[in-house]
């Protein structure tokens, strides 16, 4: 991307790394030199959080000059010296920061934790699949001292979970009850620290699936992750932006679960259904009581035996998951 200034005199390398007072890091200029900088990086967020959110659909820019300004956020960017004029040009932008999270682990072991997390990528249109986004990712890789496992994804693209896979094998996504994708070995400590700078604040084991009572502690972790995640997310991004509503929500309002439990006997396995994130979780178990929903938001569904072939855990993230088209056609059979 292009911009009416030659970006090679404000940004004097090819990876540039920008926090809260929107200037290169190592910036070491007088005064007029920042007054005349920190406007122009601003320009540049705001430019590059615009194609981003085009990009991937989103109402509201998740990256911006006045929010890298109000946060505790990094932003990292990508140089093209050259550009098409000679006078450099900005192909891709790489925005972290750590956020305090709810998060379950393979066990459904719920923690909160303060990971490092990846709320913007973006690298442009003419520049996409030549390595430019890996080249961004590493250098941030390098520069935060991790590696891609302990990092948790704010709402993931297709193509950057393709991204995730093709570079770095990361494939096995442990179900949230949030928007915030986390791998398989996310939890898995790299020396005496719980997930290399993740400081785990607060673990209670919610394991409570074969017991019956799956959906108390289904509602109470979607409740609790709920209320600590509204605080900290509804100003944000894709927050922000308008959510379609929940095909599978929709399935079950219509049906209702009353009227499913009538015809259903014995045999039954429960899964946690979270209405808002079209999430899925488990593991689910053969169970006898009858639950039904606890809050507006998650609430529990019975599946009589044939959903025993379906995946234990399972998130309803993408249009295309398989997983999803199994849940409907355990619908339709039920129904
Ligand atoms: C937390 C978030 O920010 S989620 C939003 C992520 N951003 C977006 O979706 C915006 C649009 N996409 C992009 O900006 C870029 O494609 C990025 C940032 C995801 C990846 O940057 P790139 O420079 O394309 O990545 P790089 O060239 O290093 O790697 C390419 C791999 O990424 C994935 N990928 C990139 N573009 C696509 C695409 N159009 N379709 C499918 N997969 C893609 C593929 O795995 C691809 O490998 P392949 O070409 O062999 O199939």
């Amino acid at each position: 991307m292009e911009f009416p200034f030659n970006i090679n005199r404000v940004l004097l390398k090819k990876f540039v790394k920008i926090r809260q007072n929107l200037l290169p890091e190592g910036f070491s200029g007088d005064r007029r030199i920042s007054g005349d900088f920190s406007p122009k990086i601003s320009d540049i967020l705001d430019e590059m959080g615009r194609a981003s959110a085009i990009a991937q659909g989103l109402q509201k820019a998740v990256t911006s000059g006045e929010r890298l300004r109000n946060s505790d956020h990094t932003v990292y960017l990508l140089i093209d010296t050259e550009g098409k004029s000679g006078e450099g040009s900005v192909v891709g932008l790489l925005k972290v920061g750590k956020k305090k999270l709810f998060v379950f682990d393979a066990a459904g072991v719920h923690h909160e934790v303060q990971p490092l997390c990846v709320l913007d990528f973006y690298v442009h249109e003419s520049k996409q699949r030549m390595g430019c986004g890996r080249a961004l990712y590493e250098y941030m890789l390098s520069e935060e001292k991790t590696s891609p496992q302990y990092l948790a994804i704010d709402r993931p693209s297709e193509k950057f979970l393709g991204f995730l896979y093709k570079h770095y094998g990361l494939e096995k996504i442990l179900p949230q009850s949030n928007n915030f994708v986390v791998y398989e070995g996310f939890f898995i400590a790299k020396s005496d620290q719980v997930n290399n700078g993740c400081s785990l604040l607060q673990s209670r084991s919610l394991n409570h699936f074969s017991t019956g009572t799956l959906s108390n502690a289904a509602g109470l972790r979607a409740n609790e992750a709920e209320e600590h995640c509204d605080g900290l997310q509804q100003l944000y991004g894709r927050y922000a932006a308008h959510k379609p509503p929940s095909t599978v929500g929709k399935i079950l309002q219509n049906v209702g679960i009353q009227q499913h439990q009538q015809q259903h006997d014995g045999g039954t396995s429960h899964l946690a259904f979270d209405m808002e994130h079209e999430s899925v979780f488990g593991p689910v178990g053969d169970c006898s009581t009858q639950e039904t929903c606890k809050s507006p938001k998650s609430f529990v569904i019975e599946l009589n035996g044939e959903v025993n072939s379906a995946p234990t855990s399972c998130r309803l993230h993408h249009s295309t998951s398989p997983v999803k088209h199994d849940l409907k056609f355990s619908h339709s059979r039920l129904w």
